[in-house]
């Protein structure tokens, strides 16, 4: 077990000769501890892949070191890592049992057969493998195969780090709800060092101490799942966070109010706006967002769609859309005018993409 250091890691893949470096991981620069969990989040392309490679060893970085506690491995081949890797598709022996199978990196490693046979117990157990341990893994479902991949790469207590990269594509839909909460308590009995790799936040915020928000090669905001919903650093990570994700308005500021088109918000705190920013913006999550018959800020009502467990409204701010939460009392039609409340310390301010923190009275 180890923590990981990413000492000013950045990657280049090579381009045309004489071709400016496109980086598809911006500088990053941070210590990922021993015995925490992490998610690597973000859309298609946004990098995730590159720095989980650089890790594994399957891509030498262009710039910078990545150190295993004091140990620098920036150069070394996978197998010299001492990581255990998750695939996106069962990595499983099929003519051997499912004990054999978890055994195997063990034996592997020369285990005494005692203790091969408590760990497997141990991890048959965490992961409800218990009942078919003594099956071959060939006449098993997609669900269970992908289970045993992961038992395999759980397996090892001495890994420096355990790597996952989108595990859970083949799980049927049903299943996944409980494997992510499943590997959440795995996590918590192992004591180990994970990094999971996925494009879907929910499986993102189940699994994760802390989740790496990534875009565009660049790693936005490193936080827990609450940080992330709460005080997002980004734009990007308050859209990205969420379902819906946080509305954005152009605003202009003068001290504690903001004004979006005409329609002023009391920001709570004063901020002092830099005279060269480039775009300003509120920000506020549907969420904390609460549509009412009358009072608050005027708004107009375009739509009110019916979750069951709670209505949302698209409305008009000035001519901004956004969308809020209908009161549960509220009679609210497209069309009406009606009053937005949103709850004090939930109104942010970004300049220029980037959450700045006012002065609260
Ligand atoms: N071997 C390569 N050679 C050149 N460019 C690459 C290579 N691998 C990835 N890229 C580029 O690097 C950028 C980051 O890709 P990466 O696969 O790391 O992203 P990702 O977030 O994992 O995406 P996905 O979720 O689609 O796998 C993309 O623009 C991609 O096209």
């Amino acid at each position: 077990m180890a923590s990981i250091t990413l000492d000013h890691i950045a990657h280049a893949y090579p381009g045309a000769p004489g071709a400016a470096p496109h980086y598809a991981l911006k500088p990053i620069n941070h210590v990922w501890q021993n015995g925490r969990a992490y998610a690597l989040l973000g859309p298609s392309g946004c990098g995730k892949t590159t720095l989980l490679n650089i890790i594994s060893g399957l891509v030498i970085p262009s710039e910078g070191r990545l150190l295993f506690d004091t140990a620098d491995v920036t150069r070394l081949p996978t197998e010299k890592r001492n990581i255990a890797q998750v695939f996106q598709f069962p990595v499983i022996y099929d003519t051997m049992t499912v004990a054999e199978n978890l055994a195997f990196p063990l034996k592997n490693r020369g285990m005494e057969k005692g203790a091969i046979k408590r760990r497997v117990d141990e991890i048959a157990e965490l992961l409800d493998l218990k009942p078919v341990l003594g099956r071959r893994a060939r006449g098993l479902t997609a669900d269970a195969k992908q289970k045993i991949s992961l038992g395999r790469g759980l397996v090892r207590s001495d890994v420096s780090a355990v790597l996952f990269d989108e595990p859970l594509t083949v799980i049927d839909p049903a299943l996944k709800w409980e494997l992510r909460s499943k590997l959440k308590s795995v996590h918590q009995a192992l004591d180990l060092l994970m990094i999971y790799v996925t494009h879907d936040q929910v499986e993102a915020l189940t699994f994760a101490d802390e989740v790496v928000v990534m875009k565009d090669g660049a790693v936005l905001q490193i936080g827990t799942p609450a940080e992330l919903f709460e005080r997002p650093a980004h734009s990007f990570v308050g859209y990205f966070i969420g379902s819906p994700g946080m509305n954005f308005l152009p605003a202009t500021v003068a001290g504690h109010e903001a004004n979006v088109a005409g329609t002023v918000f009391d920001l709570g705190a004063r901020y002092a706006t830099p005279a060269n920013a480039g775009k300003i913006e509120i920000g506020f999550r549907p969420d904390y967002a609460t549509l009412h018959e009358t009072g608050g800020i005027p708004v107009r009502v375009l739509k009110v769609e019916d979750l069951g467990r709670r209505r949302l409204a698209r409305i008009s701010v000035g001519g901004q859309e956004a969308i809020a939460t209908l009161a549960h009392e509220a009679d609210l039609s497209p069309g009406d005018t009606a009053g937005l409340i949103i709850e004090p310390g939930h109104l942010h301010l970004f300049v220029d993409d980037l959450r700045v923190e006012g002065e609260r009275a």
